[in-house]
C-alpha cells in the first residue's frame, strides 16, 4: 500500500481520499481551507452525498485517513482542486492548479507520481504543472511520474461510480501511465484505460460532459417543438428512443451543476472551432426564459404574481445550487417582472413580483427558502424546477386548495398528470 496525498478535499477529493483510505491506503487529505480542515477532524461533513459521510467515518476511525492543512511527503499526489470558469470571459481558472501544483514541487522525491484530477482544458497537465514540477531539477517521465486521470463520477451517486466507472490515465510517459495504474487497480472494479498522452485524457472529459450537454440542447429544443405542434415531448422522445441507434436525452429548466454548463467552454481555451457546441449551450441558457414565456402566456403577465420555484438544488436529490436552474429561473422572473422600466417599477416601492424559493435538499441559509406550505400558499404559479423524489408524490387536491391561481409548471415531468387532471389545474409540461 502506498502514501497518497489528496489536494482539495471537495465533492471530488473527499471521497476519493476516503476511497483509498478505506482500501488501505496511507493518505492525507490536504486542503487550504482552515474551517473545513477543522470541520473534517471534527468528524463533519458538509457535503450532502449519499453515504459519504458514513464512508469518511469509517476511513477516519481506522486512522487510514489524516486531514491536514500541511501537504507531506507522499508517493502520491492527486490534485482534485476547483477550475472554475470566468463567467465573463470564459477563461479558465487554473490557479488553483497552479498553487497547488507550487505546494507540490518541493515536497516531490524522486519515483514520485502527480495525478491531475480536476477537469482542465486540453494541455494543462504539460503546459501547466509540468513546468511547475519541473522547476527544481525534476524530469517528469524520468525522476517523477506525471498524468490526467479525470474523474467521471455522478453527483448523487459517487461512491458506487468511483469503484465502478471505467478510468481513463493518461501520462507524459509510458512509466508515468504505469505507475498511476497500480494506484487506481487497488479499488477501481472496471476497465482501466491508457494511453501516453495526457492531452487527450483531458479532451475526452471534455467531449463525455459535451455530448451530454448538447444531446440536452437537442431535447430542449424538441421540447419547445413540440408545444408547438401539440405535442408531448416526453413520450415523444421516449418513442423515439426506441429507434436502435437513437438516445435522446430529457428536456429541462436549464442545464445546472459544476460540470456541464462549464466543461464545454474548456474545449474553446485554444481554438476557435467552437460552433455546434456554443449553439448548445445558448440553448440551454436559454430555457429559464422560455418558462418564463410559458408562464406569461398563462398568466399575462408574471409582475405583483406570487411564483413558487421548486427546487433550487441544481438537480433532483442533491443539495448543491452550482448553477442551478432553479436559481437562474428566479432571476429571470425578477427580470421580467421589473419589465423595460426597471427604475420606475424600483421607486413606487412595491416588490415587482413575490418570488417564493423552497427545496427540501438545500441547507444554504443564505437563500432565504421558505417551508413547502409557504411556498405554496396563494401562490399564482408553481415551478417545479429540480426532480427531488418529495415533488412526485405533491397532492393535486391540497395543492389547488391553497394556491390562488392554477398554473402548475413541471419542468422535469414528474408529477403525475392523471392525478393532477382530476383537479382544475392547469398543468404544463416541458
Ligand atoms: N463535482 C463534480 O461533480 C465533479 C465531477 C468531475 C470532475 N470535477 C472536477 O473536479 C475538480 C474539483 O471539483 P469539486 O467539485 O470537488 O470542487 P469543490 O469546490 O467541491 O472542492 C475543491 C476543494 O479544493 C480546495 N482547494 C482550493 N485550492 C486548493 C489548493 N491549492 N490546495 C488544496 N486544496 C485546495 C477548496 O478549499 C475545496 O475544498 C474540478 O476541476 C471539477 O471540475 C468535479
Ligand atoms: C457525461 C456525464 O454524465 N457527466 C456527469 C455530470 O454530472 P452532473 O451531475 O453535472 O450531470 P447531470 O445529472 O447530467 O445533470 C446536469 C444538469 O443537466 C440536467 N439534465 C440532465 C439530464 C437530462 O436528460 N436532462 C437534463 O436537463 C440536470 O437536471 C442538471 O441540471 O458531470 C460530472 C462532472 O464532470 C461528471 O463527473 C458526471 O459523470
Amino acid at each position: 500500500m502506498s502514501s497518497v496525498c489528496v489536494h482539495g478535499l471537495g465533492y471530488i477529493g473527499l471521497p476519493t481520499a476516503a476511497m483509498f483510505a478505506n482500501y488501505g491506503h496511507d493518505v492525507v487529505g490536504f486542503d487550504v481551507d482552515e474551517e473545513l480542515v477543522a470541520e473534517l477532524n471534527g468528524g463533519e461533513v458538509r457535503i450532502d452525498e449519499p453515504g459519504l459521510r458514513a464512508f469518511v467515518t469509517q476511513a477516519l476511525e481506522s486512522g487510514q485517513l489524516l486531514i491536514d492543512d500541511e501537504v507531506p511527503s507522499s508517493k502520491y499526489h492527486i490534485i482534485c482542486v476547483p477550475t472554475p470558469l470566468d463567467r465573463e470571459t470564459r477563461r479558465v481558472d487554473l490557479s488553483y492548479v497552479r498553487q497547488s501544483a507550487k505546494a507540490i514541487a518541493p515536497e516531490l522525491r524522486t519515483g514520485d507520481t502527480v495525478i491531475l484530477e480536476s477537469t482542465v482544458p486540453p494541455g494543462t497537465t504539460v503546459d501547466t504543472v509540468q513546468p511547475i514540477l519541473e522547476r527544481d531539477g525534476f524530469d517528469a517521465g524520468e525522476d517523477i511520474a506525471l498524468v490526467h486521470c479525470p474523474e467521471t463520477v455522478l453527483p448523487g451517486n459517487i461512491i458506487t461510480e468511483l469503484r465502478e466507472n471505467d478510468r481513463i490515465i493518461g501520462g507524459v510517459n509510458g512509466v508515468s501511465t504505469e505507475a498511476a495504474v497500480r494506484l487506481y487497480e487497488s479499488f477501481v472494479e472496471s476497465e482501466i484505460r491508457t494511453m501516453v498522452d495526457a492531452t487527450t485524457a483531458e479532451f475526452v472529459k471534455l467531449i463525455q460532459n459535451t455530448y451530454r450537454d448538447a444531446n440536452i440542447a437537442l431535447a430542449n429544443e424538441i421540447a419547445k417543438l413540440a408545444a408547438d405542434y401539440g405535442v408531448d415531448s416526453r413520450e415523444a422522445i421516449e418513442l423515439a428512443n426506441t429507434h436502435p441507434r437513437v438516445e435522446l436525452h430529457q428536456p429541462g429548466p436549464g442545464v445546472g451543476g459544476h460540470c456541464l454548463p462549464i466543461d464545454p467552454w474548456f474545449l474553446g481555451h485554444d481554438s476557435d472551432e467552437l460552433d455546434l457546441i456554443a449553439r448548445a449551450r445558448a440553448v440551454n441558457d436559454g430555457m429559464a426564459g422560455y418558462v418564463v414565456d410559458r408562464l406569461e402566456a398563462e398568466l399575462g403577465t408574471v409582475s405583483e404574481r406570487k411564483i413558487a420555484v421548486l427546487g433550487v438544488a441544481y438537480k433532483g436529490n442533491v443539495g448543491d445550487t452550482r448553477m442551478s436552474p432553479g436559481l437562474t429561473l428566479a432571476d429571470e422572473l425578477q427580470e421580467r417582472a421589473l419589465g423595460e422600466s426597471p427604475l420606475e417599477a424600483r421607486a413606487d416601492g412595491d416588490e415587482p413580483i413575490h418570488l417564493s424559493l423552497h427545496d427540501p435538499h438545500v441547507t444554504d441559509q443564505a437563500l432565504a427558502l421558505d417551508s413547502f406550505d409557504e411556498a405554496v400558499a396563494d401562490a399564482d404559479a408553481l415551478v417545479v424546477t429540480a426532480d427531488h423524489t418529495e415533488y412526485e408524490s405533491l397532492d393535486p387536491a391540497t395543492v389547488e386548495r391553497r394556491m390562488a391561481g392554477n398554473v402548475v409548471v413541471d419542468t422535469k415531468t414528474i408529477l403525475d398528470e392523471t392525478a393532477w387532471s382530476a383537479t382544475d389545474i392547469e398543468l404544463i409540461r416541458l
